[in-house]
């Protein structure tokens, strides 16, 4: 098992010669670092979930154009080639709205050169970080003041929400720091979240650093154990949040919001604004990543029985207990619009 100085340190961060990031693929075995600086490279690392999780897709997408600039000036790009470069990264994968934002905020500084860019891009990473402990802070504060009692908290989560998915910290698992700093927090469920295993592979991973309880479960054990097994809340990251608070995330987090609201216990959606996106109107306009079947059946399964894979599901927004960001908390499943968090009237 790899050993991490602090996760909650920044898996996605540039280093002098590139992007340098934690390989997902190989935890919980291997803790590698990989130096990115080549387009094509980031491109398939973003589609292979090598760098994954919404907040550090914007992180990569942001410091992507440097890679961009850089590989460009090598290689003798003009300007079309270097914008079609970083298309290609704002494209790599199609849900999280954070890979094209953090990409365009960067874009945005291109004329001025590199140093520009990667200033945009340090922005981009050390504000990701400022939002999740805020946000954390506040979604502690949500549920343990509907908790109802002062004993620690059942939790349950679903994929990874946690410091490897954003520049540090997390979202969902930054409220499960959060409460774990204030001796809250009894038991996590954690779902391993097939196909890919983010719950098992990296949420167990971070959790087992930090001494904070859990158990790995399979994703069918989810309703019954919200229903059976005591569970306080659940709380998950996001991937897109809807303007109208329908929220995107890793396919299974619809059925964890269904059972929550059978048993009548909070569903909490964990992300930054940065994740909250207004030209959206609804889940149904969320683009949802169909990937490649075999991730379902392995390379060797039968082509008469091919995988359905896709990568996320919406949950409505009358399922959403709470939308906590670190502007603050709306209660979407009561009519609580995420422009409420801008100051628009819900
Ligand atoms: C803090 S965003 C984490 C979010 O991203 C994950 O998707 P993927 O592992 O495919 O990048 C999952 O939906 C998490 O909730």
């Amino acid at each position: 098992m790899a050993q991490d100085e602090d996760l909650t340190a920044c898996p996605v961060r540039w280093a002098d010669d590139g992007l340098l990031l934690i390989d997902q693929t190989r935890l919980p075995g291997e803790l590698r670092r990989v130096l990115i600086d080549d387009v094509d490279a980031l491109v398939e690392a973003i589609r292979s979930l090598a760098v994954r999780g919404a907040p550090a897709l914007g992180v990569a997408g942001a410091f992507g154009v440097a890679v961009a600039l850089r590989q460009g000036a090598r290689e003798g790009w003009d300007r079309a080639a270097t914008l079609a470069a970083v298309e290609r990264i704002r494209h790599a994968r199609p849900t999280a709205v954070n890979l094209r934002r953090g990409t365009d905020r960067a874009a945005a500084r291109l004329e001025e050169g590199v140093a520009a860019v990667l200033e945009e891009a340090e922005a981009v990473r050390r504000e990701d970080v400022a939002a999740n402990r805020r946000l954390s802070e506040l979604g502690a504060d949500w549920l343990l003041a509907r908790a109802g009692h002062d004993r620690p908290l059942r939790l349950l989560t679903h994929c990874n929400a946690g410091a490897l998915a954003t520049a540090g910290w997390g979202t969902a698992l930054g409220v499960v720091r959060e409460l774990h700093r204030r001796g809250r927090v009894e038991l996590v469920y954690v779902d391993e979240t097939r196909p890919l295993l983010q719950g098992a592979r990296l949420t167990a991973w971070e959790l087992a650093q930090e001494g904070i309880a859990h158990v790995v479960q399979v994703d069918g054990a989810a309703a019954s154990t919200i229903l059976y097994q005591g569970v306080d809340a659940a709380v998950v990251g996001a991937d897109r949040i809807a303007a109208n608070g329908d929220t995107a995330n890793k396919i299974g987090t619809l059925g964890v919001a269904l059972a929550c609201a059978h048993a009548g216990i909070p569903f909490l959606v964990a992300a930054p604004t940065t994740t909250v996106d207004p030209d959206t109107p609804d889940g149904a306009a969320i683009p949802i990543e169909l990937r490649a079947p075999h991730e379902v059946t392995g390379p060797d399964a039968d082509e008469r029985s091919p995988g359905f894979n896709p990568a996320f599901d919406v949950t409505p927004g009358s399922l959403v207990s709470a939308l906590v960001t670190e502007r603050g908390v709306a209660e979407v499943s009561r009519g609580e619009l995420p422009g409420k968090l801008w100051g628009t009237p819900a």
